[in-house]
Formats: C-alpha cells, structure tokens, sequence
C-alpha cells in the first residue's frame, strides 16, 4: 500500500530524531526538550488562528502544515503515531448526538 504524506514524514521525523542536532531542525527541537516541543504547538496553533481570524486562507494552510509537523514530532517523542490519533477518531465514530442526527434517515 502506498505511504500517505503524514507517514512520509512520521519516517522521516523518527530518522531525523538520531541526526546531529547541527543538520536537522527535529534533531534540534527534539534536543531541546518535551516542553520545548509543547510550546511550538501552542506557537503555531495561536500563529493558524490569527490566520483564520484575518480570513488568510494561505497562512491557514501554511500554519497548519507547521501545527500539524510539530505534532507529529511530539508524538514520536512520547512512542506515539498519528495511527494512534487516527483510532481514537475512529473509535469516536457515530458516538456524537450530531453525527447521529445526520445519518439518521429523514422522517
Ligand atoms: N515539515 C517540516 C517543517 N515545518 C516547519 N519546519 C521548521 O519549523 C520551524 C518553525 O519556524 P519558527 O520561525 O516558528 O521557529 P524557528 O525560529 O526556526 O525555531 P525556534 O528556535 O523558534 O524553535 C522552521 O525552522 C521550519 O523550518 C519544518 N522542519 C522540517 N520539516 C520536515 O522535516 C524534515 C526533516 O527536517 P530536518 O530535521 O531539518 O532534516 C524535512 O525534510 C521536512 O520534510
């Protein structure tokens, strides 16, 4: 089966992790600690909001892509993958009131 973008890069960000913290931005981030990580999250959900807020469609884009990297990194730093986010959304599956209502056939 093909790779998606996000597992491209989920490979990429656990090679990246052993480079020298001199060639890689991971390596860099990931040397500088957990919170350090958290904190670049909070950065750039905050940087994708500002964004929305001014109707900059780009720079949603663009922050996102940002928002969404760093969490993959944080993820690999705690043993973790975007496979586990993707079964909890899973699991959440039909579990809302809204979801429900919507697939309920019309009366
Ligand atoms: N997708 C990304 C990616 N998105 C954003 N960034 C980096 O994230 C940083 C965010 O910019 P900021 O201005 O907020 O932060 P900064 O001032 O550079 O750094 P801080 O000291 O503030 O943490 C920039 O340095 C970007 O280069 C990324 N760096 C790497 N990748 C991917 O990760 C791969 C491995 O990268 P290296 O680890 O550098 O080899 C690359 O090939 C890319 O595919």
């Amino acid at each position: 089966m093909a790779q998606s973008t996000i597992e491209r890069l989920e490979a990429v960000i656990a090679e990246r992790r052993k480079a020298s913290a001199d060639s890689s931005y991971v390596a860099k981030l990931t040397a500088r600690g957990r919170q350090r990580i958290a904190q670049k999250i909070g950065e750039e959900a905050v940087e994708t909001v500002i964004a929305a807020i001014q109707g900059d469609a780009k720079g949603v884009v663009g922050e996102s892509a940002d928002l969404i990297f760093h969490l993959l990194v944080l993820l690999a730093d705690m043993g973790l993958g975007w496979s586990d986010v993707l079964a909890e959304l899973d699991a959440r599956e039909g579990t809302s009131g809204i979801t429900e209502k919507l697939s309920r056939p019309q009366e």
